[in-house]
């Protein structure tokens, strides 16, 4: 059988988290599958404690899974060493949490902050400085290149963040709630940097989001439930006969490899769907009937 997802750029397979406090164990994940494509943009929603941060700490490196797959390019992250985990967090992801302090040192200039992962990296002096002012650039915060983050918005410390996270040409931005302390309008500029960087630089971008208003602008949403990918929200423009262009959202269940579909908790009470359904392959459809 062809690998699952043997093309995209991030695979996680039956993904599994468990958080071992004491005697208490808790299912963080429970069996995730998850694919995304270089180039996406994806915006990944659920409640509170549904493993939206474990799935991105995973993703990012910065925690391991206890089962399952999870690949991004060419990396492992279940049997990746240490020196392994350094090299991938360098190069291949950027990250971006939601404290805007967290995510910057307090001492350095916003030039200086995405100078030192290319430094630690031995890129070379020039490339680094034509590369931080590129960037500080594109994100719209050059003229914050020589101040600190007590001397930035929170908005522009969240973009200086990015700038940082995109450093090193990683394949995949990951942010996790990164608008979550800014106000509506400021979130949306936030937003709106990550569209550019995804778009002007290919970056892959995967952002946790609380947020209907950030879900609602990019084409794909995954939401997770339980631990699990529930379902999916995607979008396309479409453009009506007289030419007025609107979004149409629709919303997919997600089938695992194993053929495995979850039917909402709505669907199954309107028809008493119980332990046992009919199911009947039509020419371009299948049916779900109660067992009656
Ligand atoms: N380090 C940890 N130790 C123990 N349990 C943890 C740890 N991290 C997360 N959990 C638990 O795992 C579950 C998933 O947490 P996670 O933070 O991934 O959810 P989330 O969807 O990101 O939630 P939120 O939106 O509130 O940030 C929760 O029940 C949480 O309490």
């Amino acid at each position: 059988m062809p690998e699952f997802g043997a093309e995209a750029l991030i695979v996680c397979e039956s993904l599994v988290r468990i958080y071992q406090t004491g005697p208490v164990e808790v299912q963080a994940l429970q069996g995730l599958d998850l694919i995304v494509e270089s180039g996406e943009m994806v915006a990944v929603v659920g409640a509170s404690g549904s493993g939206k941060s474990t799935l991105l700490s995973i993703l990012a490196g910065i925690d391991a899974p206890t089962a399952g797959r999870a690949r991004v390019g060419t990396w492992n992250l279940l049997s990746m060493s240490r020196t392994d985990r350094v090299r991938y967090r360098r190069h291949t992801v950027g990250f971006v949490r939601q404290q805007t302090a967290s995510n910057l040192i307090s001492y350095l200039t916003a030039r200086q902050m995405v100078d030192l992962p290319m430094t630690a990296a031995r890129v070379p002096a020039k490339t680094r400085k034509d590369r931080s002012l590129e960037l500080l650039g594109l994100l719209g915060v050059a003229d914050c290149a020589d101040r600190k983050p007590g001397q930035l918005s929170g908005g522009q410390q969240q973009r200086v963040a990015i700038a940082v996270a995109l450093a090193n040409k990683p394949q995949v931005l990951f942010a996790d709630e990164p608008t979550g302390e800014l106000d509506t309008a400021t979130s949306a500029e936030v937003f709106g940097a990550m569209r550019d960087v995804n778009r002007e630089l290919g970056v892959t971008v995967v952002v946790v989001t609380h947020d209907p208003a950030v879900s609602g602008q990019v084409e794909r949403t995954v939401a997770i439930r339980d631990g699990r990918t529930s379902s999916e929200v995607l979008r396309r423009t479409a453009t009506a006969d007289n030419g007025d262009t609107h979004v149409i959202a629709e919303e997919y269940a997600v089938m695992d490899r194993a053929g495995r579909v979850q039917i909402p908790a709505d669907y199954r009470e309107a028809l008493a769907l119980t332990r046992r359904v009919r199911l009947a392959l039509e020419p371009d459809h299948v049916t779900i009937r109660p067992d009656a």
